[in-house]
């Protein structure tokens, strides 16, 4: 996997026409993008395979943002892993906030959609986070924790990512700081490692990641990627995003 991910997270916005429009734009930009990078687009399910076919032959991929954990069945609306493998899908974000709170979904299943994924050659991208309670009442770590333990239970961690978004942080223009988020990541990191090799795995920050904030949390140590949703559903700031200069944290001059 390369060594940075930034993936962009649609939510529900962008029917197949408009994500022709926007990746027609978007495409020919990124053959700038600095060879460590990999970007994936995450579009609503109707518009997969408009986002497949428009980055067909190019090093951009495409994901899903939610999947159904049973492989087939009488699930109205549901879409599997294995139709999303046949269709050329690569990834799939499980376990985002927005499904946990507005569609009641455990860490318990989220770990069997993430299995699911795995099982069809689709690689999760498990989302993790505290919200604003948890954080003010001092169980942010406790709560990311439990989380991926919970999530991570059982997979292959050569085939994972995860995601921390705080659920404060998400579509409300107040990023963490880098040190919060390296905190939480290392974290992460820690838990990992008593399932295998933590290494292995990109664990990336979302949460109101915007073209000026993107440099800094990048370079933090235990920081490999960025899940952006409101600023990558325009071209030219998901661009900047992609694009960001990396920060050594030996050079970033005298204060
Ligand atoms: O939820 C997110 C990505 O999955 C983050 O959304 P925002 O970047 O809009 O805060």
């Amino acid at each position: 996997m390369k060594s940075t991910i930034i993936v962009a997270n649609w939510k529900m916005h962008h029917g197949p026409g408009q994500t022709r429009r926007y990746l027609e734009a978007f495409v020919p930009l990124m053959k700038d993008l600095p060879v460590d990078r990999q970007v994936i687009i995450c579009p609503p399910s109707i518009s997969l395979a408009a986002a497949l076919e428009a980055t067909g032959g190019t090093p951009i991929k495409v994901g899903a943002q939610n999947v159904h954990q049973q492989e087939s069945g009488a699930y109205t609306g549901e879409i599997s892993a294995a139709m999303l493998a046949e269709a050329g899908v690569e990834y799939a974000i499980v376990g985002h906030s927005e499904r946990r709170q507005l569609f009641g979904e455990t860490d318990s299943l989220v770990n069997q959609k993430a299995l699911a994924l795995q099982n069809c050659g689709v690689l999760p991208i498990v989302c993790v986070g505290e919200t604003l309670e948890q954080r003010q009442s001092g169980e942010a770590q406790a709560t990311v924790r439990q989380q991926v333990e919970a999530a991570v239970a059982g997979l292959d961690l050569q085939r994972l990512c995860i995601a921390y978004e705080p659920v404060w942080a998400i579509g409300t223009g107040q990023t963490a700081t880098p040190e919060d988020a390296q905190e939480i990541h290392s974290v992460v990191r820690d838990v990992l490692r008593s399932f295998g090799d933590a290494t292995a795995v990109p664990v990336l920050y979302g949460g109101s990641v915007k073209p000026d904030s993107v440099d800094e949390l990048m370079a933090q140590p235990d920081i490999n990627g960025a899940l952006v949703g409101g600023a990558s559903l325009l071209v030219e700031s998901f661009q900047r995003i992609c694009c960001y200069q990396s920060i050594s944290p030996f050079g970033r001059g005298v204060e």
